[in-house]
C-alpha cells in the first residue's frame, strides 16, 4: 500500500466531495438509495474517529425533474432556478439519510467571494469548525442561486479543494461516476487506470476529457483540483461513489495523488489560490531575482510601475519586465500611497513608509 493511500485511510479530518453524476440522473433525479449507501460509508468512517466534511453537488440535477426539465440547462437563470428547487431536496435528503444514525447535518452554501475575501474566508472557517465541534456534519455546496458568472468557483471539485485547505483536512476524497483517472476518456475506448500520481511526469500524455450529462467540469476539473490540493499538502483519492466504502475504508481503490511534503500555510494558500487580485505591480529584473530566487520581500526600489485601485491588505499580481506574472502577494500600502513611493530606496522614504511593499511571508511565487 502506498504512503498516500495510508495517509488517506488514516486521515483524521476528511473532505469528501460527491459529484452530480454520482447521486443524480437525468431521468430519475436524486438517487436516494445511492445517497444512503454513501452515508453508510461516511458513518462508518466517522465511527472510526474521523471528522468528515461533505461537499455535495447535485442541486441542479435534483431540480430538473420537479421543474419538468429534461436536460441540464445552459443559461444561468434556469440553472439557478433548478438549483434553488434542487438544493432544498438535496439538503433534505442528506438530513434524512444521516438521521438514520441520529446525526444532524448543517448546510453551508458558499460563493467564491466567501473564500476570496480574507474576512469572509475566516467566517466560513469558523462556521465549519463550530458545526464540527457541535457534532453536526457540514454539507457544503456552491450557493448556486446567487452565484453569478463572475462569482463562481468554476466547479465543485475546486470548491472541495479549497474547503479541504480551509478546514485543515488531512485528505480529500473525490467521488464521481468513474473509478479513477484514466490515461484517456474511458467512454471513448481503450484507456488505462492510473493508480498513483506522485509527480507531474505521471500525467504526461493523460487526456482528461469532459464530463457526463450532469457533471460540470469533467475529469479536467478533477485533475486540477486534485493537483491544487496535493500541491498544498493534502493527499487526494479519486474514485467512483459506488466504491465509497472502500475509498473511505482501506483507500485501496481509484487514483491516489501524493501530497507535497511541506504543507503550505493557510495564508500563503489563500494568497496563491483563493484570493482575487486587485492590482498589478511591475518589477525590474533585480526585484524579480530577489523575490523569486532569494525569497526576499519586495521593496519600493524594485517597482517600476503599478495599476489597479488596491488597498493595503489586498492581493496584487507581481509582473516581471517581460510581462510574465512571477508571483502574488499581499500589498502593505494603498495604491495612492504606493504611487509616489515607487523607485525610491527604503532609506529615502519617511520612517512610516519603510515597511516592505510585499513582505516575504505574504508573497508566493508562481
Ligand atoms: N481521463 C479520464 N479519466 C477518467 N474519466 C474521464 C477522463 N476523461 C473524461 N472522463 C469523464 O469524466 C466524467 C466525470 O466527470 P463529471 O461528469 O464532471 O463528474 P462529477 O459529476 O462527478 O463531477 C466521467 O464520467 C468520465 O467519463
Ligand atoms: N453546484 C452545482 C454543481 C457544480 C459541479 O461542479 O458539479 P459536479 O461536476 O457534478 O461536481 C450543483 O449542486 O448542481
Amino acid at each position: 500500500m502506498s504512503e498516500t493511500r495510508e495517509a488517506v485511510a488514516g486521515a483524521r479530518r476528511v473532505v469528501v466531495k460527491i459529484g452530480s453524476s454520482a447521486i443524480t440522473s437525468l431521468v430519475g433525479g436524486l438517487d436516494r438509495d445511492r445517497l444512503d449507501c454513501l452515508v453508510d460509508a461516511l458513518e462508518e468512517r466517522m465511527r472510526s474517529g474521523s471528522d468528515v466534511v461533505v461537499v455535495s453537488s447535485g442541486a441542479v440535477g435534483a431540480g430538473l425533474a420537479p421543474l419538468g426539465l429534461t436536460i441540464r440547462p445552459r443559461d444561468l437563470a434556469t440553472k439557478q432556478a433548478a438549483a434553488s428547487v434542487g438544493q432544498l431536496a438535496l439538503a433534505h435528503a442528506w438530513g434524512t439519510s444521516f438521521a438514520r444514525y441520529g446525526r444532524t447535518v448543517g448546510q453551508v452554501l458558499l460563493t467564491a467571494d466567501d473564500i476570496a475575501r480574507r474576512t469572509q474566508h475566516r467566517n466560513a472557517q469558523r462556521t465549519l469548525d463550530r458545526l464540527r465541534a457541535l457534532h453536526a456534519v457540514p454539507v457544503v455546496n456552491e450557493n448556486d442561486t446567487v452565484a453569478t458568472a463572475e462569482l463562481r468557483f468554476g466547479d465543485n471539485d475546486r470548491l472541495a479543494a479549497l474547503v479541504a485547505h480551509l478546514v485543515g483536512a488531512d485528505a480529500l476524497i473525490l467521488l464521481s461516476d468513474v473509478d479513477g483517472l484514466y490515461d484517456g476518456d474511458p467512454r471513448k475506448g481503450d484507456a488505462h487506470l492510473i493508480a498513483e500520481v506522485t509527480s507531474p511526469e505521471d500525467l504526461d500524455g493523460v487526456v482528461a476529457g469532459s464530463g457526463g450529462a450532469l457533471g460540470t467540469g469533467g475529469m479536467a476539473s478533477k485533475l486540477s483540483a486534485a493537483r491544487l490540493a496535493a500541491d498544498s499538502g493534502v493527499p487526494v483519492l479519486l474514485t467512483a461513489a459506488s466504491q465509497a466504502d472502500r475509498a473511505l475504508g482501506a483507500a485501496d481503490v481509484g487514483t491516489a495523488f501524493a501530497a507535497r511534503p511541506d504543507r503550505m500555510s493557510a495564508r500563503r494558500f489563500w494568497v496563491r489560490h483563493a484570493a482575487d487580485t486587485h492590482g498589478t505591480l511591475h518589477l525590474d529584473a533585480g526585484a524579480v531575482r530577489a523575490v523569486v530566487e532569494r525569497r526576499r520581500s519586495l521593496l519600493a526600489a524594485g517597482i517600476t510601475g503599478m495599476s489597479g485601485r488596491f488597498h493595503g491588505g489586498d492581493v496584487v499580481a507581481l509582473v516581471g519586465p517581460d510581462g510574465r506574472t512571477v508571483g502574488r502577494g499581499v500589498v502593505a500600502y494603498d495604491a495612492a500611497e504606493l504611487d509616489w513611493m515607487i523607485g525610491f530606496s527604503t532609506r529615502q522614504l519617511p520612517a512610516d513608509l519603510q515597511r516592505p511593499v510585499v513582505h516575504a511571508d505574504d508573497l508566493v511565487t508562481l
